[in-house]
């Protein structure tokens, strides 16, 4: 029997690509759509609501959200508490938030898989960022984004920045509160003290959505960077993949990496 998907945010920019790309694959079965604009038409057989609660009324085993990064919570947690598991695409949420979803998901017993970014490359650039911080000790993030967009830092900063912060090495930079002139320059802080992650981010028109890590050492530098294109098509894959997976593990899990070998 194929995977039951509920999608919210089947009309926007990434919804509008999975829908087909779930109709195009056998084990999974697009069943129920969330969008506004388009309640009460269908996508396919699948019927079309205006809210998350009208949608889960209908059987369904997975929500996958690409929605807004403040319905995106709400969603979750109806969805959680409906017994279904939860794929989430949506930026907006740290991880607080995710420490209360995952109270929410063990107590009912399901899954919830949340990545910043489901592309493949992206998730190569958490890796090898993860790994290079296990050598050197200075680190930060620069986070691109269109001009429009609402929520910053980006979530795949913000996954990266905060993975990262429970992992690195304390920076030998000096400390923001040591720091004259106006210190908020320095960018935003994930984590505590000496291992903290400063992410700075850019919001610019001809960016989508890229994200660079730039390593410090004496003499010499490192730089690990990821540029998405004007498509959604990069993140198709990925939330399919997980939408597989998330049956299998109780609780919130972040990162698209924890799904790869
Ligand atoms: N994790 C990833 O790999 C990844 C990839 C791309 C985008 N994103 C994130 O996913 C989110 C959606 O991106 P997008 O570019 O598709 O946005 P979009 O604005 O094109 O689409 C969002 C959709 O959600 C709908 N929506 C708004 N409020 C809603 C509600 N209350 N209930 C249901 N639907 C509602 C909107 O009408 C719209 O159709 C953003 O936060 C974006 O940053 C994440
Ligand atoms: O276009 C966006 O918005 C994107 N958002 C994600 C994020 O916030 O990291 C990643 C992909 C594109």
């Amino acid at each position: 029997m194929p995977v039951r998907i509920l999608l919210a945010g089947a009309t926007g920019w990434v919804g509008r690509a999975l829908a087909p790309a779930i109709a195009a694959t056998a084990d999974l079965a697009l069943v129920a759509g969330v969008s506004r604009s388009a309640a009460g038409t269908a996508i396919g057989d699948a019927p079309v609501f205006a809210s998350i609660e009208e949608a889960l009324a209908v059987p369904s085993d997975v929500l996958i959200d690409y929605t807004k990064p403040n319905v995106v919570k709400a969603n979750a947690a109806a969805a959680i508490a409906a017994g279904r598991h939860v794929v989430i695409g949506t930026s907006g949420l740290g991880a607080d938030d995710y420490a209360e979803l995952d109270a929410l998901a063990r107590a009912k017993g399901v899954g919830v898989l949340a990545a910043g970014n489901f592309s493949i490359t992206a998730t190569l650039l958490k890796r090898f960022t993860l790994e290079a911080a296990k050598y050197v000790s200075d680190v930060e993030i620069i986070d691109y984004a269109s001009a429009g967009k609402p929520d910053a830092p980006s979530g795949t900063a913000r996954e990266l920045a905060e993975t990262l912060a429970g992992v690195r090495r304390p920076a030998t930079s000096r400390p923001i509160e040591e720091v004259s002139g106006v210190p908020a320059t320095r960018g935003g802080s994930f984590g505590e003290g000496a291992t903290r992650v400063q992410v700075h981010a850019l919001r610019l028109p001809s960016f989508v959505l890229g994200v660079e890590t730039i390593f410090g050492a004496p003499d010499e530098r490192l730089t690990i960077r990821h540029d998405a294109g004007s498509s959604a098509a990069p993140y198709v894959a990925g939330t399919l993949l997980a939408a597989r997976k998330v049956a299998g593990w109780t609780g919130v899990r972040r990162g698209l990496d924890t799904l790869l070998d």
